[in-house]
């Protein structure tokens, strides 16, 4: 599944986000994977745990090379009103929205004349209606046709009847307006709900508002904290701008702004988070890298990742807390200390944890 889907009514700045993800993307060194398709892009997720650990390794002159984990992000054009019934390139954008494991929801909190907005008026609260509801009914078609065909299985089987239930009871809120990922309802990963996926609020907002947000994302800030859900204060023109610059000058640029960071991290790292991923971490002289596994999975899976034999033959794994072993300034002195464990196939990865996997070939 691809990671992250940009997503929100035409004109709110998704292209001009995206763009910035996938320069800034290109513009960061040693990452594993190129852009896969033109919407789709890689971007590196940024861990100041890696410089810690590569400067630990770093022997003299030979400094090893760092590779960060990354997240996919994907474009998907606007959704406009009625998008359900068709409306607008309407169901193949929903199509594209079903392939995301999350969504990023772009909300025009910024005011320019010059920028139409497509309902008149600059109003991110009733475009975020907008959206839910078009996802909402989008679901309601789909729940409605397998709530049809489960009444003429449900007779013969009872885990067709307890399935009917579930989706008449998922159909009764989102007739509400409630959208599934807040039902309280599990909902079964093969329905593939639209509004069960994670979101977080993207609010777009004018350069000049980057630093402090402003009245408009505070309100949508508001929204997503009602949910549960992150809302991040971005300036997708300023993002842009900013791709486009080397360190030195990003610096200036960003500090001429009052900003500590490019928005696109706190994006990222918000994306990274959503997305339900963790970080462990292996360090060498040769490489220091980072890598992605699900929360809550045990060692042979993350071993998995580096190399499927490495999963097949597992052994057991030799773990560190990151910030244990920058303490102990090298991994011979944090095994003197005693502070590197050895875990088994039951260990749950933490994140942060610097793993050694021992294996049969
Ligand atoms: N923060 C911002 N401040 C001012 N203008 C912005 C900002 N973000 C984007 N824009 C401008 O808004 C316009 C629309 O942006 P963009 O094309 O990225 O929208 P979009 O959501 O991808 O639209 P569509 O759904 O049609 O693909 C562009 O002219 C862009 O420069
Ligand atoms: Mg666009």
């Amino acid at each position: 599944m691809l990671g992250i889907g940009i997503v929100g009514l035409p004109n709110v700045g998704k292209s001009t986000l995206f763009n910035a993800i996938t320069k800034a993307g290109a513009l960061a060194a040693n990452y594993p994977f190129a852009t896969i398709d033109k919407n789709v892009g890689v971007v590196a997720v940024p861990d100041e745990r890696l410089a810690a650990l590569r400067d630990l390794y770093t022997k003299g002159e030979r400094v090893p090379p760092v590779v960060p984990t990354t997240v996919e992000f994907v474009d998907i054009a606007g959704l406009v009103k009625g998008a359900s019934q068709g409306e607008g390139l309407g169901n193949q954008f929903l199509a594209n929205i079903r392939e995301v494991s999350a969504i990023a929801h772009v909300v025009r909190c910024f005011d320019d004349p010059n920028v139409v907005h497509v309902a008149g008026a600059v109003d991110p609260l009733s475009d975020i209606e907008t959206i839910e509801t078009e996802l909402a009914l989008a679901d309601l078609a789909s729940l409605e046709k397998r709530a049809e065909r489960l009444r003429r299985s449900a007779k013969g089987s009872q885990e067709d009847a307890e399935t009917l239930e579930l989706t008449r009871a998922l159909i009764t809120k989102l007739a509400e307006g409630v959208p599934a990922r807040l039902s309280g309802l599990t909902v079964p990963k093969d329905f593939n709900l639209l509004t069960a996926k994670p979101v977080i609020y993207v609010c777009n907002v004018a350069e000049a508002d980057a630093a402090s947000g402003n009245a408009l994302s505070e309100a949508v800030a508001q929204h997503a904290s009602a949910q549960g859900a992150q809302a991040v204060v971005i300036s997708a023109q300023l993002e842009g701008e900013l791709s486009e610059l080397d360190d030195a000058e990003a610096a200036e640029f960003l500090q001429s702004y009052g900003l500590s960071e490019p928005g696109l991290n706190r994006l990222v790292r918000s994306g990274y988070e959503v997305l339900g991923l963790l970080t462990f971490l292996t360090a060498g002289e040769k490489e220091v890298r980072a890598w992605t596994v699900p929360k809550g999975s045990r060692a042979p899976q993350a071993a998995g990742e580096i190399h499927t034999d490495f999963e097949r033959g597992f052994i057991r794994a030799e773990v560190i807390a990151w910030d244990k072993l920058v303490e102990a300034g090298s991994l011979a002195a944090a095994k003197s200390k005693g502070w590197v464990r050895t875990e088994g196939k039951e260990y749950v990865v933490r994140d942060g944890d610097v793993m050694h996997f021992l294996f049969n070939v």
